[in-house]
């Protein structure tokens, strides 16, 4: 530190030392530090000097002299009062005045509030019992009105009697162990932290995603695994949506209905209908279910916002519930990365459906709930590679899945525990460790991962009766348009919906909408199911509506697919134009007039419609269509019959222009046989080949193959086989 020299009669430091506050200008640079800056820091470096005694010597610069416990006296100096201000009263008054009208004037506003002495504009000290001026800020009609805007308390009861009485009814049904906030004594013991993953779904950046699709969607589609609908539902959003949202629709989509019987979908659709409009799906780009019935429900939806030039359709739910899979098969493209892995979709995707129609993705989304961490597992939220003991929840999924699903699918016949059964598996499957160990951890990652992507045969079972048939009716037809009702009557109303145009248009929607869900049906028995359930979980559904109808009902779903995708399904049959023909006698006269042969080509084709409806029975086997047999043999009969006679027909006609010699022959094999042409025989053999139903479904679906049944000659075939077996 430099001290000031007296040189003289100047006492200014000439020194350009950094530390001298009387330094020229410009010595230490452009950047140099101020007086009052160097003299504060040389006031922090100094240090104080004493003697050997201790006794100080020369005291710090400021450091008072005087001795402690002394009364002195502060210098009076100005400098202390520096913020303080006297004003006028007039000069206040004129403030107040001013201020006040500033400050109420709604297009004004204060700018620095905090420089200026506001507080003085609210100086009146209100007494503590002093009436409540509500009105003097708000109208009588917004606060007490019948349009009252103003939120009143949700008391729960009207007085004080009623209070006593709710608290003592309450503190009767009080349990200790429902009581969150009951201080116990700590025993040591404590429930293990969950592991990160368990919460997956549940963090902040999901939720604001999920927030992010439900402000920019119009129409809004749950998706659930329909292996377990309310499992994956997550009702804390619906309330929220019905609160806070009340004018977008909400509509559910039960995604992977092929994974479980077509009663099961049926009776979750009829049950979910009434609360929500419901539909059943199935996701896929080549065999999809439900696709053209979605489509036609959202065209419907864009027709009710026509005010606005696009609708959005926010998909959420449940992490791999399928979202991103209804959306590709709706698009019939990939669009949005799938994988059977939770969590695949990171953030919002917006993807453009139609001109007027956006579908916005969502990342799979989970309430904080009780489920435990196997049925968090079970329900596909967590990835089976992060799981640290994927043992620990084979025991869950050996308790909810059937045992003789288990045994079909790991073809182990019987096991005594979790811990058994995964040795069994590891060794049949053999996944062993070094020295023949069994790798338990694989084997229940291997089981896990099947149970996640539905190889296990499981659903949860729909609640009702399980055999009634009418119930089940009256829920499927009755459910969208009831659920519609209910959730129109206990939507509140719009903030907005006060003026009576408001509420007409309203009401208009409300039809229009209703209109729209009458119009949305499906016919489940087209679902593909790909598991073999057991008779116990096939119960069998009487369609009491098996006449051919109901499939040309059915064929609507496709044809609007078709429409969608600008492509012709060669395996669509409209039955019921089949049905009529052959069962209506007004054919007769008709048919007298064609030729055998068309008659015959008619009957093939019969033949072939008939075949094809058995055939897609029998890939449900049986599980939802009940053929009664009496239809199916009066079908054949006809069909054998009308077909002897055309052959007969045309017999007759070959016998007169054929040469004598073959007629004779031709006479004589009748005679000895009544056999039939080749050709006949032929057809008679199709005919007799649609009695067996036990022909897969490929048989017929696959146009290549039965070409190639149709074309390779028996005799190439034949000798294939004579080679191979040569060789
Ligand atoms: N069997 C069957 N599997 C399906 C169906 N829909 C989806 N999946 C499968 O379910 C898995 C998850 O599908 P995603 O579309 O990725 O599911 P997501 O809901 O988008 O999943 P997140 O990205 O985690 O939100 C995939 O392996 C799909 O193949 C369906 O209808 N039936």
């Amino acid at each position: 530190m430099v001290k000031p020299r007296f040189k003289g009669k100047s006492s200014i430091n000439p020194s350009s030392s950094s530390s001298n506050p009387d330094r020229p200008k410009g010595a230490g640079g452009n950047n140099m530090r101020d007086r009052a800056t160097i003299k504060r820091l040389n006031m922090y470096r100094q240090k104080q000097r004493c003697n050997d005694r201790g006794k100080v010597i020369k005291p710090l610069q400021f450091q008072s002299t005087v001795a402690p416990g002394t009364v002195a006296r502060v210098e009076p100096n100005i400098k202390w009062f520096t913020n303080t201000r006297v004003i006028k009263q007039s000069s206040l008054q004129k403030f107040q005045e001013e201020m006040g009208a500033i400050q109420k004037d709604p297009y004004r506003v204060v700018m620095r509030q905090s420089k200026l002495p506001m507080s003085l504009l609210h100086d009146r000290v209100k007494a503590h019992n002093s009436k409540v001026h509500i009105l003097d800020t708000e109208a009588f009609e917004t606060t007490f009105g019948p349009k009252a805007q103003r939120k009143r308390p949700s008391l729960m009861v009207g007085d004080v009697k009623d209070l006593v009485e709710q608290a003592e009814a309450s503190a009767l049904s009080y349990t200790a162990d429902n009581d969150k906030d009951l201080v116990t004594e700590d025993t040591g013991v404590r429930e293990e932290v969950r592991e990160e993953i368990f919460k997956k779904g549940q963090s902040k950046r999901i939720w604001g995603e999920l927030y992010k699709v439900i402000d920019s969607s119009d129409v809004i589609i749950q998706v659930l695994d329909a292996r377990d609908p309310m499992g994956t539902r997550s009702q804390n959003i619906e309330k929220y949506l019905k609160k806070e949202k009340s004018w977008k629709h909400l509509i559910f989509v039960l995604n992977k209905c092929d994974l479980i019987p077509t009663w099961v979908t049926k009776r979750w659709v009829a049950v979910l209908s009434q609360e929500y409009p419901t539909l059943a799906f199935h996701a896929s780009l080549t065999n999809s279910f439900g696709k053209g019935s979605l489509i036609q429900l959202l065209r419907q939806f864009g027709k009710l916002h026509t005010d606005k030039k696009q609708i959005s359709v926010g998909f959420i739910g449940y992490p791999n519930v399928g979202k991103s899979s209804v959306i590709n098969t709706l698009r019939s493209k990939k669009v949005c990365n799938v994988a059977p892995i939770a969590g695949e979709t990171k953030v919002w995707q917006y993807i453009t459906l139609m001109r007027r129609i956006f579908l916005i993705d969502c990342p799979g989304v989970v309430y904080p709930s009780e489920d435990s961490e196997s049925d968090i597992v079970l329900k596909g939220v967590v990835q089976v590679e992060k799981i640290r003991n994927p043992e620990e929840h084979i025991g869950a999924v050996l308790e909810r899945a059937k045992p003789e699903y288990i045994q079909k699918t790991y073809r182990i016949p019987t096991w005594n525990s979790p811990e058994d059964f995964l040795e069994k598996l590891a060794f049949r499957t053999g996944k062993l460790l070094k020295g023949g160990e069994p790798d338990l951890t694989t084997v229940s990652k291997m089981v896990l991962n099947d149970w996640q992507r539905g190889r296990i045969p499981f659903f949860v079972k729909p609640p009702g009766p399980e055999g009634d048939p009418e119930e089940k009716e009256l829920l499927a037809i009755e459910g969208p348009s009831e659920a519609l009702e209910k959730v129109e009557e206990e939507q509140p109303n719009d903030p907005d919906a006060t003026s009576e145009e408001h509420k007409e248009q309203q009401e208009r929607q409300k039809e229009q909408v209703k209109k729209i869900l009458t119009n949305v049906r499906q016919n489940f028995g087209k679902i593909n199911v790909a598991p073999e359930f057991s008779e116990e979980d096939l119960v069998p559904v009487e369609m009491p509506d098996l006449d051919m109808c109901d499939f040309s009902g059915s064929d609507n779903e496709d044809d609007s697919e078709e429409e969608q995708d600008g492509e012709k399904d060669e395996t669509t049959v409209e039955l019921a134009e089949g049905e009529t023909e052959s069962t209506t006698p007004q054919t007769g006269k008709a048919k007298s007039n064609k030729s055998s042969r068309e008659v015959i080509r008619e009957l093939d084709e019969k033949i072939s419609k008939y075949k094809q409806f058995l055939d897609r029975a029998k890939s449900k086997r049986f599980s939802e269509i009940r053929i009664p047999k009496a239809l199916s043999e009066k079908a054949f009969t006809d069909i054998k019959t009308k077909q002897a006679a055309a052959a007969k027909q045309e017999q007759k006609k070959a016998a007169n222009q054929k040469n004598k010699k073959r007629k004779a022959e031709e006479d004589e094999e009748s005679a000895q046989s009544y056999s039939l042409t080749s050709k006949q025989r032929r057809a008679m053999d199709r005919a007799n080949k649609t009695k067996k139903v036990g022909v897969r479904y490929y048989d017929t679906h696959n146009v290549k193959n039965k070409n190639k049944n149709r074309k390779a000659p028996a005799s190439t075939s034949e000798g294939q086989k004579a080679k191979r077996s040569k060789r």
